[in-house]
């Protein structure tokens, strides 16, 4: 087209003339992948893809070894995807993070206000896990970086593993299969128990406190939670009204609550000393809710009679020979307990949840890059329009994140009030608010003054328009 110009936007090249070619063409690489459920459950025959801009530009670093699942739907919408199998040193981070505009992470990548200063061009962060402690949510948010994260998809992984953790300590059965590697036959049943009838203690009975409390009734345990807030047992779960209840009934204690200031050291000196003589420890939540030291002790004294622990308070950024003392003082005081399970992170480490997680966080990323939907983000008011259809030519999609303060949506209005505004939706969480609105009868040149006039407002955070 004649009027074929470049703006550049967070680093990406913005072809206007695409504002008006692409109504009627979607471009063939830009497609939203098979099978989704969203797309199942929002597109229309004749719904039209919005372009952002050329998105052979967007670039995606993808670290600790996302799923596969994950690196096809990216892949299929054109863009260029980085591939690590590990975490990287916070000084390469910084040097690749500048340079992207996605960035997908698990648990161990720590993207701290110093990491996201210098991601200048980055729009969203996919956290392909359920934690988002590792993610500077606010400074993120503040800086109009929406990030998503999967809160389900590995819970019943962790819950399983949490029930054979639970059999595996009352039977000391990894004490006896370390025993016979060794060559040693120890035939004993002194201290080895059935789990049934025996009282599990979950603390924290969200997604997967919940769903290990009917796996476990299912085997004949009794169950008791502590929670923060009040929530419905199932079946026959009872909810105790403070920790030291929990911690005074129950046979083994299973801590599912996420890492805040809150749950630091939840589990110390003190409160091991309120459970049960001969009782056992269960964590598979963060590493920094347990004082490992304390229950070194504990399990010393023979007070704790056996524990498992998934997560610690540092994890090495890849696989390979780090689990030593230089990691964490205390590895060697852990090594040489007995009945004590050490798995490195993998409660949430299974096929079924990796490709799950893949397919949900892959799509919420293209979700927002193409449409500006953050239905589901942990630290966005949650906006969605319905999509633009072919038959709506010379229409954009305007996505204006601001300061949440008065008098914004008056200036965001008279700047786009010389179109017809035919949808809008806005949406505040905290200081930051969310803007999206279809506008139509817009031209090739008229997308330019649109976004600088948004950029010129003060309260902007970050302007975006879609085409
Ligand atoms: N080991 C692994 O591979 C995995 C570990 N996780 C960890 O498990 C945590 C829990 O996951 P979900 O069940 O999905 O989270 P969730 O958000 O569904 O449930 C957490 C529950 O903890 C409660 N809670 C918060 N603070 C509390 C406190 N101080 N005392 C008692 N209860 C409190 C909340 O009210 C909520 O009901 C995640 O935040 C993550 O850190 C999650 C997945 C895999
Ligand atoms: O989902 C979570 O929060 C987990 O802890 C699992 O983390 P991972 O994906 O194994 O790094």
């Amino acid at each position: 087209m004649s009027d074929a110009r470049e703006i550049e936007v967070n680093g990406l090249h913005y072809t206007l003339s695409n504002a008006l070619s692409l109504s009627a063409s979607p471009n063939s690489t830009f497609h939203s992948p098979s099978g989704s459920y969203m797309s199942r459950m929002t597109s229309r025959p004749s719904a039209k893809q919005l372009k952002p801009f050329n998105t052979q530009d967007i670039k995606i670093l993808l670290l600790e070894n996302v799923n596969v699942a994950a690196r096809e739907i990216l892949e299929s919408q054109g863009y260029q995807v980085e591939f690590h199998k590990a975490s990287l040193p916070e000084d390469e981070l910084i040097e690749k993070i500048r340079d992207v505009h996605v960035i997908g992470i698990r648990s161990k990548t720590k993207l701290s206000e110093k990491v996201l200063r210098e991601a200048k061009n980055l729009l969203v962060i996919g956290c392909f896990c359920i934690g988002t402690n590792q993610v500077d949510l606010e400074f993120a948010a503040k800086h109009g970086v929406t990030v998503f994260n999967s809160p389900f998809s590995n819970s019943r992984s962790v819950a399983e593993l949490v029930i054979a953790e639970i059999i595996v300590l009352a039977r000391q059965l990894g004490d006896r299969s370390n025993e016979m590697h060794n060559g040693t036959w120890n035939k004993v049943s002194n201290k080895c128990w059935e789990i049934r009838g025996k009282t599990l203690g979950i603390i924290g009975y969200g997604h997967i406190g919940s769903q290990l409390s009917v796996l476990s009734e299912a085997m004949g345990m009794k169950v008791i939670y502590y929670d923060v807030v009040p929530l419905m047992a199932l079946g026959s779960a009872k909810q105790v009204p403070t920790l030291k209840d929990l911690l005074k009934q129950a046979d083994f204690v299973t801590l599912h609550v996420p890492e805040l200031p809150e749950t630091k050291n939840l589990i110390g000196a003190e409160q091991l000393s309120y459970m049960k003589n001969g009782s056992y420890l269960i964590n598979a939540s963060r590493g920094s809710v347990v004082d490992i030291p304390a229950l070194v002790e504990a399990m010393r004294s023979g007070h704790i009679a056996g524990a498992a622990l998934d997560v610690y308070p540092s994890e090495p950024a890849a696989n390979g020979d780090y689990f030593n003392s230089t990691l964490n003082t205390w590895g060697d005081d852990l090594r040489s307990l007995k009945n004590l399970i050490l798995s490195p992170h993998i409660g949430g480490s299974t096929e079924e949840a990796q490709s799950a997680i893949g397919v949900e966080v892959g799509e919420a990323l293209v979700r927002y890059i193409n449409d500006g939907s953050t239905i589901g983000a942990v630290n966005m008011p949650e906006v969605s329009l319905r999509g633009l259809t072919l038959a709506e030519e010379n229409h954009v999609r305007v996505i204006f994140i601001h300061s949440n303060r008065p008098g914004v949506l008056r200036q965001v209005n008279s700047i786009l009030g010389d179109h017809n505004v035919d949808k809008q939706m806005s949406d505040s969480r905290g200081d930051v608010a969310y803007l999206m609105a279809d506008i139509s009868d817009v031209n090739a040149g008229d997308i330019k003054s649109l976004y600088e006039n948004l950029e010129s407002l003060s309260s902007k955070i970050m302007t975006r328009v879609l085409y």
